[in-house]
């Protein structure tokens, strides 16, 4: 067994940034590793916490908006900083880890100025702003798509393909067959938004479903994450279609919605693309068109070229053009088994294991010579073992 360490994780916004950090800090636990993770609170809002974890909600903002909205953002991100420097001193970790998102800048300023070694991961398959400022200083950059768009010069030598860590109950279906999808069977629809839900797919979908033939729309079953200003109105949509619909704003349940699911239908953030191939479940994509750089379509581009997904682009994504695309999918139950197939080749199934090992790789110091030499001298240990890491 390794020796126990500490590392802080940053990470924030949304159940995407959130959810690989979860599956790393589950990982590190159970390696016998102490671990902080440092967020924002619309982060400590998505549920989910590993047992063990220890959280930090720090003040972070967005640079954007108007000069004023700015200047505030820097006094927040400053402040921010000055409270992860005292955390890093106190916790003393060998790495600290961050998911990209303005929340994830303070300790990662924080972690610069205390000469701890960060390593960067990005979801996306285009490097994000936070991370694309950082990269160049951080000791490894991992990334979960083979090719990453707008990644700085002068970085490739520390760039490690990991994939997006998924979580421990939603890998364990990975092992388990595509449920029985026959001519006559239930073709059960799984649809989401991502975390915070879209309102096109409560506009779309329902009336989508409704077009389909009579063979196939009397054999649906759905369910629908939807925003909370949009629930009511599909549930009546749903209710004069005839269609049975179970509906949530979230579901904490995911692993157990995606492992009954024939078909899913929603977003291309990438934890949702990571679950997706993980498990091995064909798709239908409509990318979030104001995603940064255009993120989401890029996400969506592997598992569409693999023939696990459609992706739609949303001013194309009509009742009748899903339609279109579920029944070239469903007509044949061959075919929607042979996509999970493809898609579940997309997936990254080690991705927590490989970022774990990637992350201890920053020896830093043990906890055991930490307690001996006193905090001073470890973290001086732990920038040279981590220099020579990297
Ligand atoms: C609107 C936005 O900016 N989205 C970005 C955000 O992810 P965002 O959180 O929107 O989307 P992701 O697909 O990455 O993650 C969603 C996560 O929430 C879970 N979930 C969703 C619905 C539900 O009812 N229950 C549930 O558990 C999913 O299973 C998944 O694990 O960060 C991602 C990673 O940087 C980006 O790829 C997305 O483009």
């Amino acid at each position: 067994m390794s020796v126990s360490r500490h590392f802080v994780l940053a990470a924030g916004g949304t159940g995407g940034h959130m959810i690989p950090a979860f599956a790393l800090a589950s990982e590190l636990l159970a390696r016998g590793h102490r671990v902080a993770l440092v967020t924002d609170e619309r982060g400590r809002a998505i549920p989910g916490v590993p047992d063990g974890l220890d959280v930090h909600v720090l003040p972070a903002g967005r640079m954007q908006g108007g000069v004023f909205a700015r200047v505030r953002a820097l006094f927040a991100i400053w402040k921010g900083r000055g409270l992860a420097l005292s955390l890093l001193r106190e916790f003393g970790p060998s790495a600290v880890v961050g998911f990209g998102g303005y929340p994830a800048l303070p300790t990662l300023l924080a972690a610069r100025a205390a000469r701890v070694p960060a390593v960067i991961h990005e979801q996306n398959a285009v490097l994000g702003r936070v991370n694309r400022f950082l990269a160049k200083k951080a000791a490894a950059i991992a990334t979960a798509y083979a090719r990453v768009e707008r990644m700085p010069e002068g970085c490739a030598d520390k760039v490690h393909l990991i994939g997006n860590p998924v979580r421990a109950e939603v890998l364990t279906l990975r092992d388990r067959p595509y449920p029985a999808f026959t001519a006559n069977g239930l073709l059960r629809v799984l649809v989401t938004g991502g975390s915070q839900g879209a309102a096109i797919l409560s506009k779309v979908v329902p009336d989508g479903l409704a077009l389909l033939p009579e063979s196939i729309r009397h054999r649906l079953q759905v369910t629908q994450q939807c925003r909370a200003a949009d629930i009511e109105a599909v549930r009546d949509a749903y209710k004069r279609h005839e269609i049975p619909a179970e509906l949530g704003t979230y579901f904490e349940d995911m692993a157990e919605r995606l492992a009954d699911a024939h078909l899913f239908i929603g977003r291309a953030g990438a934890s949702t693309i990571a679950e997706l191939t993980a498990v091995g479940r064909p798709a239908i994509l409509i990318p979030l068109p104001i995603a940064t750089d255009d993120h989401q379509a890029a996400n969506a581009r592997d598992m569409a070229d693999a023939g696990g997904a459609r992706s739609i682009r949303q001013d194309k994504f009509t009742p009748d053009e899903l339609a279109r695309q579920i029944e070239a999918m469903a007509a044949d139950p061959e075919a929607l088994g042979n996509a999970a197939h493809m898609a579940w080749n997309c997936g990254r199934p080690d991705a927590a294991k490989d970022l774990a090992d990637l992350v201890e790789s920053f020896g830093g110091a043990p906890l055991m010579d930490v307690i001996r030499m006193g905090r001073g001298a470890a973290m001086e240990a732990g920038t040279r073992t981590a220099g020579a890491a990297a």
